[in-house]
């Protein structure tokens, strides 16, 4: 893939963010990795989506060093870079504050799996991660809010393709995808799933979770050996 590929790539994305409602202001930004290169994109900070130019789009690479790009990278860049380089099987991340799933980030609630729009996207429970300490606050907030997110997915021995989102408690969700589109179409599902969820707990509080044998049946497949979801 060349740079300007790369760039074209997650310039799309990143405008797609606010038609799919995921986004008000800035508040979110779209990466995308060449693994080939190791070189990676991601949106300036704080630039209109709607006058955002494949040329504003800052390059990287897995040092965290500017390659090109003349706009300050995005201000979640150093959260994207852990990501990146923790999860070698990543193409893309995308973080938004969308309406839904941030209330159950904010809430500190994980997101159940009710139904198989979820299933499809997201392998069982969205899990939540960590608010960060004062001292990681202090020393290094978009560096340690990666940090925080590998241990969670480690630590439930998770894949960020088997389970490709997070909530951050008080903060917002992050997903991850093959690539920069696919990333953001994660968010998009989260977003949807996350608002579903909201409606189904209150049209049956105790409705519970999708129960194992759907939930494996439509994971299998989008992800298993004989995937059939979005194959050619
Ligand atoms: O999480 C946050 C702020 O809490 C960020 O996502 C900003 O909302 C977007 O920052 P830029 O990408 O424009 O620097």
């Amino acid at each position: 893939m060349t740079l300007k590929d790369l760039r074209q790539q997650v310039c799309e994305a990143n405008r797609a963010l606010e038609p799919s409602g995921l986004v008000r202001l800035t508040w979110g930004n779209v990466s995308g990795i060449d693994r080939s290169s190791g070189l990676w994109a991601i949106k300036p900070s704080g630039v209109d989506y709607l006058e955002l130019k494949p040329a504003d789009i800052v390059v990287l690479d897995l040092e965290g060093q500017v390659i090109e790009g003349s706009l300050r990278p995005s201000s979640d860049t150093k959260t994207h870079l852990v990501l990146y380089r923790e999860f070698p099987e990543i193409g893309g991340i995308t973080h938004t504050h969308s309406l839904h799933a941030t209330m159950f980030a904010q809430a500190g609630r994980e997101l159940p799996c009710y139904g198989t729009t979820h299933a499809d996207h997201f392998h069982g429970t969205v899990p939540l991660v960590r608010a960060l300490t004062p001292a990681e606050v202090s020393q290094d907030y978009e560096h340690f809010t990666g940090v925080a997110i590998v241990e969670r997915l480690r630590e439930l021995k998770l894949s960020p393709l088997e389970m490709p989102a997070v909530l951050q408690l008080h903060h917002a969700p992050f997903t991850f995808g093959k690539s920069a589109m696919d990333s953001l179409k994660n968010s998009i599902a989260l977003e949807m799933c996350a608002h579903m969820a909201l409606g189904s707990a209150s049209l049956h509080p105790t409705i519970g979770s999708i129960p194992g044998h759907i939930l494996e049946k439509h994971h299998l497949r989008k992800h298993g050996p004989d995937a059939y979801y979005g194959q050619k």
